[in-house]
């Protein structure tokens, strides 16, 4: 019989990024791979069509820090999902379940554990969500990112495997990103990342800078849903709202990159020695494990960070500058970075976990 695993983990880019990592090895090693996420969430987006994966969507909700009319029904959507997950589990059995986190990867941890079925999550971030937190008893392990991370666990239970990258992500061409953006070879080219949701405020700083930039840069804007501005049409700026298949391409083209903090990006931009000016999402507007990620880096000596709080026109062009004239500093230490096998140790854990 074949071998079985789900997937699960949701509600942003960087709950999914790692899945997407692993999926093509256990299917081109003949396992029947799952997917659970939300019924709508950016998860189904990314999932639904993968061919040989099989999308099981169920009902999920939020546990909020804040009041909002949803803290009634969110409880009993969870109720829900953990209905869902755990029939759907019962029924189709799997060897193994990896969980990447966001709150629809809880239902399907607790149906797992119901089932007495074996649960490996994975922590992006230094500091583990509130989805992970709530998942770690009833996970036999935690692949985690940062090292530093492993000291947040119980014992025993964290391993550190390093960042997981899609591996098409090493593959782009800088020929083809430069020539599919209509941009010059001559002139360098900066890439802006506002997260996989975007960046308000670091959207209106670029647009609002915009002149200024195109004299030193060519720039890719990444703005997030619904956030380009169409009205903007210059020489040497592309704005998308969220990039798929092009990625490899425009992070190939990428002299510099300015971006948040979320983790899957900014291991991302190391593997491929990228200067990055990093602008972490707040601490009022998330739990702050942006700042600690990209502290963490800063520490390492492989980015500058600027404070949303900081952020105004001139602390960014300010900041843009000591990135330029610390690029190759930068670049060094980054290559000094030893590269880490982190797919192989996920997918040895997960496989000796099916056993
Ligand atoms: C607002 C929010 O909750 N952010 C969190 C979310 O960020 P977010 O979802 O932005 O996550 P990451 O930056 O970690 O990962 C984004 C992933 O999406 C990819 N990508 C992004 C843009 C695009 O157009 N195309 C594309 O493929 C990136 O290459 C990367 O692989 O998860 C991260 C990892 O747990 C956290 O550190 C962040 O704090």
């Amino acid at each position: 019989m074949k071998k079985r695993i789900v997937f699960t983990g949701g509600g942003s880019a960087g709950h999914v990024t790692v899945n997407l990592a692993l999926i093509p090895h256990f299917l081109e090693s003949g396992w029947e791979v799952a997917y659970m996420g939300s019924t709508n969430g950016i998860e189904k987006e990314l999932v639904v069509g993968l061919a040989g994966v099989q999308y099981v969507g169920i009902s999920t909700g939020k546990l909020r820090r804040y009041f909002d009319w949803k803290n009634v029904t969110d409880p009993l959507r969870v109720a829900k999902g953990i209905g869902e997950a755990f029939l759907f589990l019962r029924r189709w059995k799997p060897d193994v379940i990896f969980s990447k986190g966001g709150f629809v990867s809880v239902p399907v941890v607790l149906g797992a554990w119901m089932n007495r079925l074996p649960v490996v999550i994975h922590e992006s971030d230094l500091t583990p969500g509130l989805a992970n937190r709530l998942s770690v008893p009833f996970a036999s392990k935690v692949c985690v990112t940062f090292p530093e991370t492993v000291q947040h666990l119980p014992q025993a239970k964290g391993v550190h495997v390093g960042a997981v990258i899609r591996a098409e992500l090493l593959k782009g061409s800088r020929e083809h990103g430069i020539s599919s953006c209509g941009f010059t070879p001559k002139k360098p080219v900066l890439l802006v990342m506002g997260g996989s949701l975007g960046a308000r405020r670091i959207n209106e700083v670029i647009r609002s800078q915009l002149s200024a930039l195109l004299e030193s840069y060519q720039v890719v804007h990444i703005c997030g849903k619904g956030q380009c501005d169409d009205s903007i049409q210059r020489a040497g700026y592309r704005q998308y709202e969220y990039v798929k298949e092009e990625l490899p391409d425009l992070l190939a083209m990428a002299d510099m990159v300015v971006s948040r903090a979320g983790s899957n990006a900014i291991f991302e931009y190391l593997a491929l020695r990228k200067p990055m000016l990093l602008i972490p999402l707040s601490k009022t507007a998330s739990r702050g494990d942006q700042i600690v990620n990209a502290r963490s880096f800063e520490k390492r000596g492989f980015c500058e960070v600027l404070l949303e709080e900081e952020l105004t026109e001139s602390t960014f062009l300010a900041a843009l500058k000591k990135l330029e004239e610390n690029r190759f500093q930068l670049m060094n230490r980054m290559k000094e970075d030893s590269h880490t096998d982190s797919l192989v140790k996920v997918i040895a854990l997960l496989e000796q976990t099916a056993g």
